[in-house]
Formats: C-alpha cells, sequence, structure tokens
C-alpha cells in the first residue's frame, strides 16, 4: 500500500490527525516557509508521534550544526534535503535521508542518480519558497526513471482528488502533501483524512 507523507505540520491536532489517520511519514519546516517552525516547537509536537510513524525535518541548504541539532533535539527519523545540497555533503552527514529534487526537465530527474539517500523525493518547483507551491509538474517526465521505484516519492500540488490519479501514473512507494491538505493556508483535519484515504484505496486498487 502506498506511504504517505504529511508535511508542514505546525499543531498538535494535526499532528494527531495525521498519525490517527495512518500517515507514515510527519514532516516539520525548518526552512524558510510560511510552515517553519523551530526545533524546540518540533520537539514539543514529536513527542505526540509514536514510533511507527517517522519524523522527518525538512531544510533548504543548511549547515551541519544545523541539521545535526535537529535531529538530536527533534529525534528526527530522516532529514530531507530539500535544496541545491552536494551529494557528499548529504552523504557525509549520514543520517536517513531524503533528497528532493524540482522537476522542470528530464534532465532534472537524471539529477538524482548523483545522490545515495534512501528516498528520492520529486516536486514542482518552488515559488516564493524553495517548494510547497501547490503546484503540480508533469508527472510523465517519470516515465523512465533509472531509480527503484521503492525509492520514490511523488510531491507538488498533491490533493484527494488527484493523488488516486498521480499513483496509478507514477505508482511511488510513496506520496506527499502540504498545501493540499490546507484550507485558506491553514492544515486542515479532514483534509488531512481525507488524503490519506484516497492515496490508501488507491494504493489498494492498483496492487
Ligand atoms: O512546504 C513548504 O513550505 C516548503 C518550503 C520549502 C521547501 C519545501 C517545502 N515543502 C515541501 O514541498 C512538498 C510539496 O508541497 P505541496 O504539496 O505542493 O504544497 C511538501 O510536501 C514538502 O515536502
Amino acid at each position: 500500500m502506498v506511504k504517505v507523507k504529511i508535511c508542514g505540520l505546525k499543531e498538535e491536532k494535526h499532528v494527531l490527525s495525521a498519525v490517527d489517520a495512518g500517515a507514515t511519514w510527519i514532516g516539520f519546516m525548518f526552512a524558510p516557509s510560511k510552515r517553519q517552525i523551530s526545533i524546540e516547537r518540533a520537539a514539543e509536537l514529536a513527542n505526540l508521534v509514536p514510533s511507527h510513524v517517522k519524523k522527518v525535518g525538512v531544510f533548504v541548504n543548511p549547515t551541519e550544526e544545523q541539521v545535526r541539532e535537529a535531529v538530536d533535539v527533534v529525534g528526527l527519523d530522516y532529514v530531507q534535503y530539500h535544496g541545491n545540497e552536494d551529494p557528499d555533503f548529504i552523504f557525509k552527514l549520514g543520517y536517513p535521508s531524503i533528497k528532493a529534487l524540482s522537476i522542470r526537465t528530464y534532465e532534472d530527474v537524471e539529477k538524482a542518480s548523483k545522490y545515495k539517500v534512501d528516498y528520492y523525493l520529486f516536486d514542482a518547483p518552488g515559488t516564493d519558497f524553495a517548494g510547497g507551491s501547490g503546484k503540480v509538474f508533469d508527472w510523465s517526465l517519470l516515465d523512465k526513471l533509472s531509480i527503484p521505484k521503492e525509492r520514490v516519492i511523488l510531491a507538488g500540488g498533491l490533493n484527494s482528488e488527484n493523488v488516486g490519479r498521480a499513483i496509478e501514473q507514477v505508482q511511488p512507494f510513496g506520496v506527499d502533501v502540504s498545501s493540499g491538505v490546507e484550507r485558506e493556508g491553514v492544515k486542515d483535519s479532514n483534509l488531512i483524512e481525507q488524503f490519506i484515504k484516497a492515496a490508501k484505496l488507491e494504493g489498494v486498487n492498483n496492487r
């Protein structure tokens, strides 16, 4: 069944909704974003997350110290690199990791092979910030992927209406959402539940 990451959580009630609805990963934003939270706030929210749900810290071109501090204080399970991080920087830090790639062209997709990470997250290019734009990219650019589907997380403008089609077409291991589970820029528990239900339903129908 497809795995789901709910990203950019800031409130206790939304963390609990995502956990209860069956999220696999919960994302905390540490980079500039309207969803950015402090390490201290993430540590408070992390206390609500059971160990079977994995905590992901999202960074954009961080320093080594920023990553290390967040991993230690919050107890992150994965580090998501959402900027132009060097493959060696990620490899040397050595944490379980997700590399996000902004996809405009097939050349952008091919950049994935430079990174030795656990998961590759394919996202639409950011607008105001490095990600979380709510925009969809051309999924057909992933048709000739050279990396295994078990390592692919699809993101970018997903919502409960389009996630079924996205899973059917791309067959990713996981899907990731932020804007699509928000109403007027704020996370919404009903939308979180609807998204996870829609994603898991499609996963069942297709596997
Ligand atoms: O969410 C953000 O604000 C953000 C800012 C900077 C880097 C990454 C960000 N979010 C990531 O982008 C995906 C896709 O977002 P959306 O569903 O299109 O809004 C999101 O899940 C985060 O992993």
